[in-house]
């Protein structure tokens, strides 16, 4: 195999191998995938304005998230059941990742993770009608060493997912969210012609009454920092933060859930003008080089993360593939950092972009 030099050849080669129902349920989006196009094509939008004379002999990636240094400003997104693409799932990514969230819906137990990881793990929440399974999720967080809490608001249901509806997928028997009770989980399993087993899953066990009281109440179970992940207006982001929380992850669950939803990129300056400093605000939807990352700190992201970038290398070549997805993303960041005169990441504002 020649060396894959970037994300979209790692795509490529995952789509290679996977078979075509896993491959459709991790690479669609809702609706007519307005909103999964426009993710990227968002970020193709936004033109650099490079300066010169800069001394870059020194480029440093590292930044401060939470209280953790990190390596990179890249994590992995909350993915659910890795194993759909690897036999070692979520074990294999943490090696890999310099930071990763954890899904609600893991494939291997969040203690299995955070004895392979690598960097910082967080641990991602749905609002689940049995409320014990959130409280026994953030008890088991707490005691395996997990940072920080990422309470998933975007999805009261899951979205017209039509890949998956017309394929009628369902989770194979062999794979299972390791983390969550199987009586709790037991439709995602069942194939009905016509239906994605993941809707009508989340229309049985997701709660769409979660309000601002229901996010406080999680804050006040935990002294983890709790983030917000699915916010796209400064309305919701103030909502957020007035009821406890310490920081949000614009997103709209890679164009998986309201279909015609803004690009992420595009919502990011003014959530992260309504946060102002007071906590990170991540951002995810469409990250596949190093210069989305420098556009999306540019707007005001603390740090961003990657989705299906992470399953694609992690598909061709397990824990070194998922690694070396990162590490692509990593050179071309330090790469765009020289080239744009921004040799730090304190460095990198508005004036990078030609229309900001
Ligand atoms: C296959 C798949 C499964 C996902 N599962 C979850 C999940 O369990 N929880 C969650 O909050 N977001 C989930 N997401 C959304 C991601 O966290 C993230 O918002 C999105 O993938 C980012 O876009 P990108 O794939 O373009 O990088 C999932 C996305 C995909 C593609
Ligand atoms: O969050 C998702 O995008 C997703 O695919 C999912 C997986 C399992 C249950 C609910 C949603």
């Amino acid at each position: 195999m020649d060396a894959l030099l970037t994300v979209a050849e790692y795509e490529a080669a995952a789509r290679d191998r996977l078979p075509a129902g896993i491959w459709d349920y991790i690479a669609g989006g809702s609706g007519q995938e307005r909103t999964l196009a426009a993710n990227l094509d968002a970020f193709a939008r936004l033109a650099l304005r490079p300066r010169c004379l800069v001394d870059v002999s020194r480029p440093d990636l590292s930044t401060e998230l939470l209280g953790v240094r990190l390596r990179t400003p890249v994590g992995v997104a909350p993915v659910a059941y890795h194993r759909l693409v690897h036999p070692e799932g979520e074990v294999a990514t943490a090696r890999a990742a310099g930071f990763l969230v954890v899904s609600a819906f893991a494939s291997r137990t969040l203690e299995e993770i955070a004895a392979a990881a690598a960097g910082p793990l967080w641990l991602q929440l749905y609002w689940f009608r049995r409320r014990e399974v959130v409280a026994g999720l953030v008890r088991r967080a707490e005691a395996a060493g997990y940072r920080a809490l990422v309470l998933t608001v975007d999805t009261p249901r899951v979205g017209r997912r039509l890949r998956e509806a017309r394929r009628g997928f369902a989770i194979p028997a062999g794979i299972v969210a390791a983390n969550v009770d199987a009586a709790v989980m037991a439709r995602t399993h069942e194939a009905v012609d016509g239906e994605s087993a993941l809707v009508r899953h989340s229309r049985e066990q997701l709660d769409p009454s979660l309000g601002p009281a229901d996010l406080a109440w999680l804050c006040a179970q935990t002294d983890l920092p709790v983030l917000v992940k699915g916010v796209l207006t400064a309305e919701d982001a103030e909502l957020a933060l007035a009821h406890g929380a310490a920081g949000v992850v614009v997103s709209n669950h890679g164009g998986r859930q309201l279909d015609g939803a803004v690009a992420s990129v595009d919502a990011l300056a003014e959530v992260a003008a309504a946060v102002a400093g007071r906590g990170p605000v991540l951002l995810d939807g469409g990250v596949r080089t190093g210069t989305d990352v420098l556009r999306a700190l540019a707007l005001g992201a603390s740090a961003v993360l990657v989705g299906r970038p992470a399953l694609w290398g992690l598909a061709v070549d397990g824990e070194p593939g998922a690694r070396a997805v990162l590490d692509v993303i990593a050179a071309e960041l330090e790469d765009a950092m020289v080239l744009s005169g921004r040799p730090r990441l304190s460095d990198v504002d508005p004036s990078l972009l030609a229309r900001p």
